[in-house]
């Protein structure tokens, strides 16, 4: 549905749209011939390095006028979550451009909101500063990343810890928000940690019919209540106002979702084994320690195993004061932009989390106002004027990041 008013940007930003980047098997090798031919365009060194064969970190250069100062980091995840395609209106691959009042288009697509409009916006905003022979103090690497949405195992968590990284001197890296159907820009200064845990019960099997002793559903039952007990109260506490009155967010409370269950071989056998798996976000405002203490005497006391398949025992976060370098400078950017800020925990894992845990700052955003929350959801889609007004936004912020703290 493009018609000839499309703005060559939006034409490369539907381009990226349309590469099947989806997990579980993202198509990453179309992502490095795009950023290739971007970098080309753009006259920039293009970096891909690869921890994990089939899983590239593509990073493009753009060098400062102080290349031994720390750099900037703009960074954004290639990879983006599956979709059930009978319940979207359009293909999610094909980025329709479907126009709507005022002029404006929808452009529907998987990863339209998370995350490749702030991939396309940090390249056009460079696109935009080169072509205006704009020079910056600070070296920008623009970054590109696979597999965010399985946890990063074969991606920055373990190109942070290579020599490669290392090189990069990271001095602030720009991530990921999420989308405000509100005014505000919401910014992401630390996230819940992140835990998958399975606790297992062994009991005594039997037949179907009589009262075994010590089953596996006396255990893990009352266990699995005091679970949503916990998950209430912090479910209560989001709908309390802080002691200064203003709301909490789901990065201030932790959530505990029940998200597998696993047991049973046939009715009428009592089954040995019974699991189950709670994905646990804990906000970095509690002591991560007690609450791990909390849970796992809970599951003690049922005569649970614990299994974490997944756990972070960080909890750091980034000033948003003058005590970071970085932060003044962003923050004036946006009120030039008359845009209002709204601190936040981020409430699910990002990419930052490895750059925080290392004592770097990381800010988290989106460039998306007044528009509802899509991410990981059907029919993701973005406004066109909101893509034109994103680029616009880090055309101010890179230099002024890019410039921080400099002489
Ligand atoms: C900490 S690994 C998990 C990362 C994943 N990120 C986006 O959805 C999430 O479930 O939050
Ligand atoms: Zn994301
Ligand atoms: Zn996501």
């Amino acid at each position: 549905m493009a018609s000839d008013n499309e703005p060559e940007s939006v034409k490369r930003f539907r381009e990226y749209l349309r590469i099947k980047s989806v997990q579980p098997k993202p198509d990453y090798e179309s992502c490095v011939v795009f950023l290739n031919k971007q970098a080309e365009e753009l006259g920039l060194p293009i970096k891909v390095y690869e921890c994990v064969k089939g899983k590239p970190i593509v990073i493009i250069t753009w060098e400062g006028k102080q290349p031994e100062l720390p750099t900037v980091v703009l960074n954004s995840h290639m990879d983006v979550v599956p979709v059930f395609p009978e319940e979207w209106e359009y293909d999610p691959f094909s980025a329709e451009r479907v126009p709507i009042d005022n002029g404006d288009y929808k452009i529907i697509a998987r990863g339209s909101q998370d995350m490749k409009i702030c991939g396309s916006c940090y390249l056009e905003a460079v696109r935009k500063l080169k072509a205006q022979g704009v020079k910056l103090e600070r070296t920008i690497h623009i970054a590109f990343v696979p597999d965010e949405e399985i946890g990063s195992v074969d991606g920055l968590e373990k190109f942070v810890k290579t020599e490669d990284y290392a090189k990069l001197n990271v001095g602030f890296f720009l991530d990921e928000g999420i989308a405000n159907p509100g005014d505000d820009l919401r910014v992401f200064y630390g996230e819940r940690a992140t835990w998958w845990v399975e606790f297992t019960a062994i009991g005594n099997a039997g037949h179907g019919s009589q009262f075994i002793e010590n089953t596996v559903g006396e255990k893990i039952v009352p266990f699995m209540n005091r679970m949503l007990d916990i998950r209430k109260e912090q479910q209560d506490l989001l709908n309390t106002p802080k002691s200064d009155g203003t709301k909490r967010t789901l990065g201030d409370v932790t959530t505990i979702n029940l998200t597998m269950l696993n047991a049973g071989v046939q009715a009428n056998v009592v089954p040995k084994k019974a699991s189950v798996v709670f994905d646990i976000r804990v906000t970095p405002h509690i002591s991560l320690n007690e609450f791990r203490t909390k849970i796992e005497s809970l599951a003690a006391e049922h005569g649970l195993e614990v299994n974490f398949k997944q756990y972070n025992d960080q909890a750091c976060v980034t000033s948003t004061d003058e005590t970071n370098p970085f932060w003044v400078p962003f923050e004036n950017v946006l009120k030039s932009f008359n845009i209002g800020i709204f601190k936040e925990v981020f409430p699910a894992g990002s990419d930052s989390r490895f750059i925080r845990s290392q004592g770097i700052p990381c800010l988290g955003i989106s460039p998306l106002r007044n528009l509802p929350v899509l991410l990981h959801d059907h029919n993701e889609y973005v406004r066109e004027s909101d893509f034109i007004e994103g680029i616009k936004l880090y055309t101010s912020l890179i230099p002024a990041l890019a410039n921080a703290g400099t002489k």
